[in-house]
């Protein structure tokens, strides 16, 4: 690994720019933790739970069969084969089996309540199947082929901790304990509001010099692939009237389920028309910067590549107050950058164990070469049997189908200009 020492070259000067984790402190900072709703079971898959799931009662709650066959007591087969009279027959779910008398059994099925007296269950395979008497080849000890009542959780356990991610193991769980619904973190609503007037739909024809809007649809992918709501808006042209007219219509259609963030893309740079940048340094009355403490948008250069222009503060809509964060239009400097910081910040808003992606380390399969200056945030494809990490596509923010075909990003600090193969990196796995 080459170094360099002091600042490397770049656009802007390194030692100005704010450093990743400030600005993921600063975005993390503006969206507070979501309420408590109830959902029911089938709407609970991936949401996080909010509180404590106790179990009521114990599961299972009651002694059952885990065979298909007779149940005993295990004394009366001291002898075998031994022949005995089919005294009751207990489906599963009778609710009013008999108890057992010594010297006879009763035909019961799995998951069937044990009746009182018998202490084990001799599995169908091993008698002649009997309905009014049963010869029974092989002894079964105390207990055997018997599911105890509380063996899995007992009456009164913590089943579920606050925090939990509802996969279909804890849903069936909850299903289990009696939950009908579960209180869970609300997923924070976020408006998408793509900027520039090269824009044109997908699906539309283009003219020389326009482009499909594509930065829309994947950042409202990724909102709701880190468990928040996403609404895409329709782009709009650098018009800085247009964009704050289309943004406040969007807030205060809304005044029934507040938004929780806005998230733009493009308008942030240093170019003639940044729409983002001109419409969030004014108030909403003229053209005055919002300077007040604490207030506004803050605009930074930040020491990472790709996603170095950023914004994050609150937008002073209709409703009040929103929390608003501005990402680099140039198509993986923004689905990078949110990676960075919107995607933990909406996680963790809803309280998710684990904010971040799952980072694990790896040694790059080839060697490359890094600019100074900023901290380098490549594409990869990891090969977690190897411990492998291979470079996808170049460095450039607008190489999207490189984007695509990566399954990882992988870190190359500011100060390092050269990476050789086999050394080890930092990588964040996309799809953990
Ligand atoms: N003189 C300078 N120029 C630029 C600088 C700089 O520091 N000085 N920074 C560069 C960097 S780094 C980035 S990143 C971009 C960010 O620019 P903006 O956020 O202002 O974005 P735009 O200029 O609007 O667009 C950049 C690029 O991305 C395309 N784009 C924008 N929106 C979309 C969309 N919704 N779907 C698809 N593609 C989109 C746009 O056409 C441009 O090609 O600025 C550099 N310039
Ligand atoms: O910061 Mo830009 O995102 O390098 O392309």
């Amino acid at each position: 690994m080459r170094r360099v020492t002091g600042h490397g070259h770049d656009h802007g000067d390194p030692s100005a720019m704010r450093p990743v984790a400030e600005h993921a402190a600063a975005v993390a900072a503006l969206i507070g933790p979501t309420a408590t709703e109830t959902v029911t079971l089938a709407d609970a898959r991936e949401r996080i739970l909010a509180e404590d799931l106790v179990a009521p009662h114990p599961l299972p709650s009651f002694a059952n069969s885990a065979m298909d066959g007779y149940a005993v007591r295990s004394a009366d087969l001291a002898d075998t084969p031994v022949a005995l009279p089919v005294a009751a027959d207990i489906p599963a779910g009778r609710t009013d089996g008999p108890p057992l008398a010594p010297g006879t059994v009763h035909r019961i099925m799995t998951g069937a309540a044990l009746p009182d007296g018998a202490d084990a269950v001799v599995q169908v395979e091993w008698t002649d199947a009997g309905t009014e008497q049963v010869r029974i080849e092989r002894a079964v000890g105390a207990g055997q082929n018997v599911r105890g009542a509380g063996e899995d959780v007992t009456a009164g356990t913590v089943v579920l901790p606050a925090g939990t991610i509802l996969g279909p193991a804890q849903i069936g769980l909850a299903a289990a304990i009696g939950a009908g619904t579960l209180p869970v973190r609300r997923r924070p609503r976020v408006l998408v509001l793509s900027t520039g007037s090269e824009l044109v739909a997908p699906g539309e024809p283009l003219r020389h010099g326009q482009i499909h809007e594509s930065n829309g649809p994947m950042l409202a992918a990724a909102v709701d692939d880190a468990g928040a709501r996403a609404e895409l808006l329709r782009f709009v042209p650098d018009d800085v009237e247009q964009f704050t007219r289309t943004l406040d219509e969007a807030l205060a259609a809304r005044a029934d389920d507040p938004v929780d963030l806005v998230l733009t893309s493009g308008g942030v740079s240093a170019g003639a028309y940044e729409v983002v940048k001109d419409a969030f340094s004014r108030t909403r009355s003229g053209a005055e910067p919002d300077r007040r403490e604490g207030r506004g948008v803050t605009f930074s250069k930040v020491a990472m590549q790709p996603g170095m222009p950023q914004g994050a503060g609150y937008h002073t809509g209709p409703l009040g107050e929103v929390a608003v964060v501005t990402l680099p239009g140039n198509p993986v400097s923004s689905l990078v950058s949110f990676e960075v910081f919107v995607r933990p910040a909406l996680r963790r808003a809803m309280g998710h164990p684990q904010p971040g992606r799952a980072r694990v380390r790896a040694r790059l399969a080839e060697g490359l070469d890094s600019p100074a200056g900023r901290a380098q945030f490549r594409r990869g494809r990891i090969d977690a049997v190897a411990g492998t990490v291979a470079p996808v596509g170049a460095a450039g923010s607008h190489l999207l189908a490189a984007l695509a075909r990566a399954d990882c990003l992988f870190l190359v600090d500011a100060q390092v200009t050269r990476v050789e193969a086999g050394e080890s990196v930092e990588v964040w796995l996309l799809d953990g």
